[in-house]
Formats: structure tokens, C-alpha cells, sequence
């Protein structure tokens, strides 16, 4: 590396990491010792550059935000967390490129997420000090026990109403029995939602090794009764509910069976545009999923919709000049043109008759 001194100044949180984790790397920095056999190695830094490694690197991601690999980039480590960020990190190719997905005033500091932002503030909070060592305070994590915050929480993490017509978020009883809708007041049983989120985990044991040993007929049939069974238990904008409709949809399309994917595709589109508000790019990815299989049913208006809600947020995360947006535009422009030969052909029929 040419500007190992950009390394130097990492923050490594030596004096934070627990015992183990510090006997890990240390171990780790003997191992590299005995494959170098290099002369004047220094073991204690290179246990402490695996230590800057984990909470300076960033995972590389294609285009589709594919996780590639890992790497680390000195100067894009300056950038700090928060939970409601002003920029998001792509990449091109081995490039990192920061886009701001709002306007950010002079001065005002850039802020990238290390962390899936679709979560709770305390699974985000956990996730932070566990491998950043640090407490969030963003604007997001300082309502944390506000009665907006527990609501966020409820909805995302937590169950739905007995009564289907309801839309509220449950709370737990003060007598620990069970759970309270919010709206209504009905109360549902703990019992019976330990039940039920004891046969989706048998039932999710199940899926993810017929999904792994590749028998993907017995996963899809599997995924749908755990969607059937959590759309019992979760709030309609869980996101344990989306996680296993996007598992649903990644299968369906291995399998081809784009009707039925396209129909999940676009149940997911309301939990996305609540849980990935703004330019966030995994909406825009989501749109871009929704459209292609709009076109290639044949859905053409409505994939000209998804594929231009995909352009206007993409091209503030993507940029524009990109082989993955230069093929996104001309889909549109494709579907545009087939839409008014439709359009054309239906009139001539129609001056015919
Ligand atoms: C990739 S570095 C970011 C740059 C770092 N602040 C520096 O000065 O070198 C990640 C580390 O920065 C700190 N950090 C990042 N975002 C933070 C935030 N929102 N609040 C407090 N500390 C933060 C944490 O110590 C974290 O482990």
C-alpha cells in the first residue's frame, strides 16, 4: 500500500475490545508472522491493524449492492455513522464513490450508515457497539425510549393486532401475559405467539437447508408457510415479514416463476418506501426488480411506473454514467417505445374496424 500512513491514523479501539477479541487477534498477527517470516515484523501492530480493520473497512458491493468482498479505504474511513445519513457509499467497480443523497449544508458534517438502517434502535445500537464500539446519537437513536421510538420498534421488530381490520402496534402487559394492541386495546395471548414463532423457527430451520442444498421447490413451499404464519404474528411493515418475502422473491426468480414474483415484488414496495425513506438505494433497487418483471410480463405501463421511480432515485445514489444506469435508462426508454407501438397499433385497429 502506497499510503500506509493514512493506516496509521485509524482509530484500532485496542483499549476497547474485550479479552478474547484481543487474543484473537493476536493469534491471528502470529499466523501472519509465520507465513511472512519477515525480518523486524512488529506482531502487536499488525494484531492492532486487524483491529482497525473491523471497524474501518466497508464491504464492497456491486451495483445491486451484492456484497463482494471487504476492503479498506483510508480516506473513505473518515466518514462517520448515522442512522438517518446525508450520503450513501457505492461502488464502481474496486472505485468507493460518496453521494450525497441530500442537500448538505456548508459545513455540516457527511454521514454515511455502517448498518442496515431498516432495524430497530436497539438491534442498530447493538450492532454498533458490538463491532464499531461506539453509541449512536444520530437524530434517530436519541428518541430511543421515546413513545415514537417504541412505536418504530413495535412496527418493525414486533406483532400484529388479533383483529386483521386493525392496524395497531402491540406493547407488552404490564403482567407480562401478553401483548396489547395500542389502537383497540385488544389483548393477544403470549401463548399463542410463542406457538406460532415456535413453528416458523422449525419452519425456517427447514427452509434455509432446502434453500442451501439447492431444493428450491420444497424452500418455496416452505417460505410460503412461514409468510402465511408470520402474517399472523408481525405488523404488515415488519421487516421480518419483508426479509422472508425478498428470501421468496430471490427463489422465485432462481426458478423463474416470474408471475408469482413480481405479485411479492410489489408487496414489499410499501414496507421498502416506509423502512428506506428518501433516496435510499435499496428502493430504488426494488423498483428497478419491479419493473423488470412488469416488462417481461408484458405489464408495460406499469414498468415504465417502477422503472422511472427507480431512475429518479438511483441517479442521485448511482450517478449517471454508469453501465448498470445507462442500461437502467434505455430499459426505460425501451419501454416507453414499446408502450406507444402499443398505443399506435391499437388505433390503427381501431380505424380499421
Ligand atoms: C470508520 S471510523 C470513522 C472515523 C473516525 N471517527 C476517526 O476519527 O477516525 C469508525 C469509528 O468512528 C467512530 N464513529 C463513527 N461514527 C460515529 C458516531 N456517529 N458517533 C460516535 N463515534 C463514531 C467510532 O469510534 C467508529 O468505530
Amino acid at each position: 500500500m502506497d499510503n500506509y500512513n493514512l493506516v496509521e491514523a485509524l482509530v484500532s479501539h485496542m483499549s476497547d475490545i474485550d479479552e478474547k477479541q484481543l487474543l484473537l487477534y493476536a493469534q491471528m498477527a502470529n499466523l501472519v508472522n509465520l507465513i511472512l517470516q519477515l525480518p523486524n515484523i512488529d506482531i502487536k501492530e499488525i494484531a492492532e491493524n486487524f483491529s482497525k480493520f473491523a471497524c474501518n473497512a466497508h464491504t464492497i458491493c456491486d451495483s445491486e449492492l451484492r456484497s463482494l468482498g471487504t476492503g479498506l479505504y483510508p480516506v473513505i474511513s473518515i466518514i462517520n455513522h448515522s442512522c438517518l445519513p446525508n450520503a450513501v457509499l457505492v461502488f464502481e467497480g474496486r472505485l468507493a464513490v460518496v453521494r450525497a443523497v441530500q442537500h448538505i449544508p456548508k459545513d455540516s458534517e457527511v454521514s454515511i450508515s455502517y448498518v442496515e438502517t431498516a432495524a430497530s434502535t436497539i438491534t442498530r445500537q447493538k450492532t454498533l457497539k458490538e463491532q464499531y464500539l461506539f453509541t449512536c446519537t444520530c437524530v434517530r437513536c436519541n428518541k430511543l425510549g421515546q413513545y415514537d421510538d417504541i412505536q418504530e420498534s413495535a412496527i418493525l421488530e414486533g406483532y400484529r393486532c388479533r383483529d386483521n381490520g386493525c392496524s395497531g402496534f402491540l406493547l407488552r402487559e404490564s403482567d407480562e401475559k401478553g401483548f396489547v394492541c395500542q389502537q383497540c386495546g385488544l389483548i393477544r395471548n403470549k401463548e399463542e405467539i410463542r406457538k406460532i414463532a415456535s413453528d416458523i423457527k422449525a419452519l425456517s430451520d427447514k427452509a434455509l437447508k432446502c434453500s442451501s442444498s439447492g431444493n428450491l421447490q420444497e424452500a418455496i413451499v416452505l417460505y410460503k408457510n412461514i409468510e402465511k404464519l408470520q402474517k399472523e404474528v408481525c405488523h404488515p411493515f415488519s421487516i421480518i415479514l419483508m426479509r422472508t418475502r425478498e428470501k421468496l422473491l430471490e427463489i422465485l426468480m432462481q426458478l423463474e416463476e416470474w408471475k408469482e414474483a413480481l405479485a411479492i415484488c410489489r408487496l414489499t414496495i410499501p414496507v421498502y418506501e416506509r423502512v428506506y425513506p428518501g433516496f435510499h438505494p435499496l428502493l430504488g433497487l426494488q423498483y428497478y426488480s419491479c419493473g423488470k418483471l412488469e416488462w417481461l410480463l408484458g405489464e408495460t405501463d406499469d414498468a415504465i411506473k417502477s422503472f422511472t421511480k427507480a431512475v429518479d432515485i438511483l441517479r442521485i445514489t448511482h450517478g449517471t454514467s454508469t453501465p448498470f444506469m445507462k442500461e437502467l435508462l434505455m430499459k426505460l426508454e425501451e419501454a416507453r417505445a414499446e408502450a406507444s407501438f402499443k398505443l399506435s397499433s391499437r388505433e390503427d385497429s381501431y380505424i380499421t374496424l
